[in-house]
């Protein structure tokens, strides 16, 4: 993803006065589990439970997320390929939630999707031009100067040859192949195209062509795009605005700075430091991953409170037994999470360590985790201040926003830990707080610094 053209300039450009396109609100898709010869449900596997997002005119919102934490099936239930359980899709201002087929289908022409596998979503069967023009079959519309040509104009306007209108998919690269999918998607001009994983089954060097592609027509056409992949390497340089989702829940939703420079959910921070270094100048250097341990929990009976909490190293009692709702801590940016990175502690008098919790910190280097618990004291002297008591988290956060600059942690030889940016993230069993700015002698729990690059 290396040749993108969103720049920081952009984001800034991309204000929230923009009209909302797609509004979710507490969007839920469970499937029933069945049993017995009278199929009585047992249980249901909770994909997407209870999420809210919008979606504004002219943006690109990323959703990362582990394999099987949902990003696919909202895809398709905010496409309403698929029903919801419950919630509701107000799409333009109108309640799309529970439309039939036949109310959807005029709707269908705004709302278009493109699929993660450029090999199956084309029938082999068919020529290009059948392909692409078949939006136009379907919904019966003529465009002007006929069909075919403008099914040429499509496949010019996304890189290929208007000769290729006859020939069969199986005589393209699954980059020419995806591209095929985008004209497809794109033949009726909608205004929200949800890509779920476009880029992840091509090869690397084709995945920066084609994410460069959507960004270029996005641009031209005005689309609005929601761009699913499982980690930030695709959507980091492409979206506006990032929701970072783990088992059916929206755990961060920010945009990209804010996002990159002060992840304030632990799970972000640990997906953003498996983000390869794109820097070749960077790219020798060893950075520190946080490695979280063991699988993503079953959907069908997932962990209580915080969902995330069996595999966090900052999880205490509270974690275990209140779910931390969704709040905009900073503007912009809404988070999941009673112990947040980057951030005032949202549970202060909360501070025995679960056992997940200290197994998690022995992962992290000792010279990390001192320096995190230095940097995690001078916050908490800082909002502790006279100056800023009362006012702690809005001069926090103009802290960060104004000195945003990570810089890796290295574990290589001579290599030194280094922070610039304003961390509140370490904690341990005396948690720095606003009325309680005492630096923990205990050991602390991992805070990594964040590969971010
Ligand atoms: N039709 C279905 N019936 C039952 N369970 C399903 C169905 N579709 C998805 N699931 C389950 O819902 C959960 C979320 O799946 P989903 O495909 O949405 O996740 P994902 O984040 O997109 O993962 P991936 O990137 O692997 O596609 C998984 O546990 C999956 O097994």
């Amino acid at each position: 993803m290396s040749e993108t053209k969103k720049t920081d300039a952009d984001v800034s450009t991309a204000p929230d006065e923009r009209e909302v396109l797609l509004k979710v609100e507490g969007l839920q898709k469970h499937f029933p589990i069945r049993k017995g010869v009278l199929q009585r449900q047992v249980g249901a596997v909770k994909a997407v439970d209870g999420i809210d997002f919008e979606v504004r005119k002219g943006e690109t919102l990323g959703v990362v997320g582990e394999s099987g934490c949902g990003k696919s099936t909202m895809g398709r239930v905010i496409t309403r390929l698929q029903e919801p359980t419950g919630g509701s899709i107000h799409f333009e201002g109108q309640d799309i939630t529970r439309l039939k087929p036949a109310g959807m289908r005029p709707l269908r022409r705004d709302i278009q999707m493109i699929f993660q596998d450029p090999y199956g979503s084309l029938n082999p069967r068919h020529t290009i031009g059948g392909i692409v023009s078949a939006p136009f079959r379907l919904q019966g519309v003529e465009p002007e100067g006929g069909v075919k040509k403008e099914v040429q104009r499509l496949l010019e306007l996304v890189g290929l040859s208007p000769e290729h209108y006859n020939r069969y998919p199986h005589e393209f690269s699954g980059g020419q192949r995806q591209r095929i999918g985008i004209a497809r998607a794109l033949a009726l001009k909608p205004k929200l195209v949800v890509a779920d994983e476009p880029v992840s089954a091509l090869d690397v060097s084709i995945q920066a062509q084609v994410v460069n592609l959507m960004d270029d027509l996005q641009d031209e056409l005005g689309l609005t795009y929601v761009i699913i992949a499982h980690d930030l390497s695709v959507v980091r340089h492409v979206s506006d605005r990032i929701a970072v989702m783990y088992l059916g829940k929206i755990v961060e939703l920010a945009d990209r700075t804010s996002l990159y420079e002060a992840p304030m959910h632990p799970y972000t921070k640990a997906l953003m430091s498996a983000v390869p270094v794109p820097d070749p100048k960077r790219r020798g250097a060893k950075s520190e991953r946080i490695l979280l341990r063991g699988d993503v929990p079953s959907p069908i009976s997932p962990p209580s409170g915080c969902r995330f909490h069996t595999r966090c190293w900052k999880a205490t009692e509270v974690c275990k037994t209140t779910e931390p709702q969704l709040i905009e801590l900073r503007p912009g940016q809404r988070v999941a999470c009673h112990h947040p990175e980057n951030f005032a502690d949202q549970a202060p008098q909360d501070t025995v360590l679960l056992s997940v919790a200290k197994e998690a910190a022995s992962l992290v280097a000792d010279e990390v985790l001192a320096e995190s618990a230095e940097t995690s004291a001078a916050v908490a002297a800082e909002v502790a201040s006279p100056e800023t008591a009362g006012v702690a988290d809005t001069e926090v956060s103009e802290e960060v926003s104004e000195k945003p600059e990570v810089k890796i942690t290295k574990t290589g030889p001579g290599a030194k830990t280094e922070d610039q940016s304003t961390h509140s993230g370490a904690r341990g069993t005396a948690r720095p707080t606003p009325t309680d700015p005492q630096p923990t002698d205990e050991p602390e729990a991992p805070s990594q610094e964040s590969t971010d690059s």
